[in-house]
């Protein structure tokens, strides 16, 4: 019988990945349903069959399914690739282009494409076909958030990437068989799947970084199933690995047919959409980023920091910010102009956050939203306008002080 309940889902794709993964040793998989979860906007999530209690294993993945740089680079094609992109650009290879992460993507992408069968396949197959990160969305939605932070941090990366295939496209063009032809309309899915589903590298066969040396750096790495849990803010896990494999302990007692959950990190909404394209509501972890620019000693403007103002409950407007405008370790005594001088730049992304939520509203059918995707940009926006409201309320109350020079506690 399939694992799956929803006909939405691609139930012969997931069937064929816990096939595999069985057959390289893993257990427990006949003990969970996959299907899409209602707490996480009908995503598709993993689901209790049975009781578990707090202490159980709910699985063990082992790990010669785990796909991390290792398997990447000792491959014949990533090896071949190496070589020739040392011949072409030697030591103007440029790392940010030719990243260790970015070899994984190439190497995932031609292995989902390759015809001949491959170590990889069912799982690559059953992935999303499409790359959910906020990079990968529509020109159309992500305009509308163009100005944010959010929309700038996009803009950052698409150059990157942009640069990643041409890159790319210039090693195919001396080398067609290479790669498969279709590659680079690949990589954007194996990014987009490669960060939204990543684990800590450690977890993969030579993890800790056994015979990698050369690469330097840590990366993520793919683990087949545990990949298809979905986050839930706070919640504990406990994944656990040995030299053949990788656990999930619970550590929740779990009621037959309730979802079970992962907790990717602690995150922004910004940091979540960047990285998996997904926002929660009312995230506390919310934060607003102020550049503080100065001017160098020939009137040149120079960036002094980004600093995160967060919610109120969490201490708003960091005393860094403070420091860092006073050049004072004590902020207890702020002047006047410093404090209007905030207050202005914070009221500049009021205008940039509040002409952003007019935008996205526009996108709304009868005061709702038609995409999943519309309703996180305005939990993002409505985070970012909730900062500055309370920014706004702390600085004005600074600045309501009767001395010339501004009491700040
Ligand atoms: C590691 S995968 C989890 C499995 C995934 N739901 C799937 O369909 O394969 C991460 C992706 O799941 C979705 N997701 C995870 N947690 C979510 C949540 N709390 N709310 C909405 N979407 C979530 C996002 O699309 C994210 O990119």
């Amino acid at each position: 019988m399939s694992c799956l309940q929803s006909e939405n889902i691609n139930s012969k794709k997931v069937d064929n990945l816990f096939k595999w993964l069985n057959e390289n040793g893993a257990t427990g998989l006949d003990q969970v349903e996959i299907k899409p979860s209602p707490e996480c906007n009908g995503s598709i999530g993993c689901f209790a069959k049975i009781e578990f209690k707090k202490g159980d294993i709910l699985a063990k993945i082992p790990k010669k399914c785990i796909l991390g740089l290792g398997q990447a680079v000792q491959s014949p094609l990533i090896s071949q690739l190496n070589e020739y992109a040392q011949q072409e650009y030697g030591k103007k290879l440029d790392k940010q282009v030719f990243s260790n992460e970015f070899m994984l993507w190439i190497y995932e992408g031609q292995c989902l494409i390759e015809e001949k069968d491959n170590h990889w396949k069912a799982y690559l197959e059953s992935l999303p076909s499409e790359s959910p990160i906020v990079c990968s969305w529509d020109e159309n939605i992500l305009q509308k958030i163009s100005k944010t932070n959010l929309g700038s941090a996009v803009e950052k990366e698409q150059a990157i990437f942009q640069k990643q295939i041409v890159f790319l496209q210039s090693i195919q063009s001396k080398y067609p068989d290479l790669l498969h032809p279709e590659i680079t309309k690949y990589i954007e899915w194996s990014k987009g799947n490669y960060l939204s589903r990543r684990f800590v590298g450690k977890l993969a066969i030579d993890g800790e970084g056994k015979g990698l040396e050369q690469y330097g750096g840590k990366m993520g790495c793919m683990v087949p199933f545990f990949d298809l849990l979905n986050h839930k803010n706070g919640h504990k896990v406990n994944f656990q690995h040995d030299e053949e494999y990788v656990l999930y302990v619970c550590e929740y007692d779990i009621k037959a047919g309730e979802e079970v959950f992962n907790n990717y990190c602690k995150a922004s909404n910004e940091e979540l959409l960047f990285t998996y394209g997904f926002a929660v509501e009312n995230n506390q972890l919310d934060v607003l980023p102020l550049k503080l620019m100065a001017c160098d000693k020939k009137g040149k403007p120079k960036e002094i920091g980004v600093f995160k103002v967060q919610r109120q409950s969490k201490g708003g407007i960091p005393k860094e910010l403070f420091q860092a405008m006073t050049g004072e370790e004590d902020t207890s005594q702020l002047y006047p102009e410093e404090v209007d001088m905030l207050l202005k730049m914070v009221k500049q992304k009021q205008i940039v956050i509040e002409d952003a939520i007019q935008q996205v509203q526009s996108l709304l059918v009868d005061g709702k939203p038609t995409d999943v995707k519309i309703e996180y940009l305005i939990h993002y926006l409505n985070g970012q306008q909730e900062i500055i409201t309370e920014s706004i309320t702390q600085l004005k109350s600074i600045q309501f002080e009767e001395d010339d020079q501004y009491e700040y506690h």
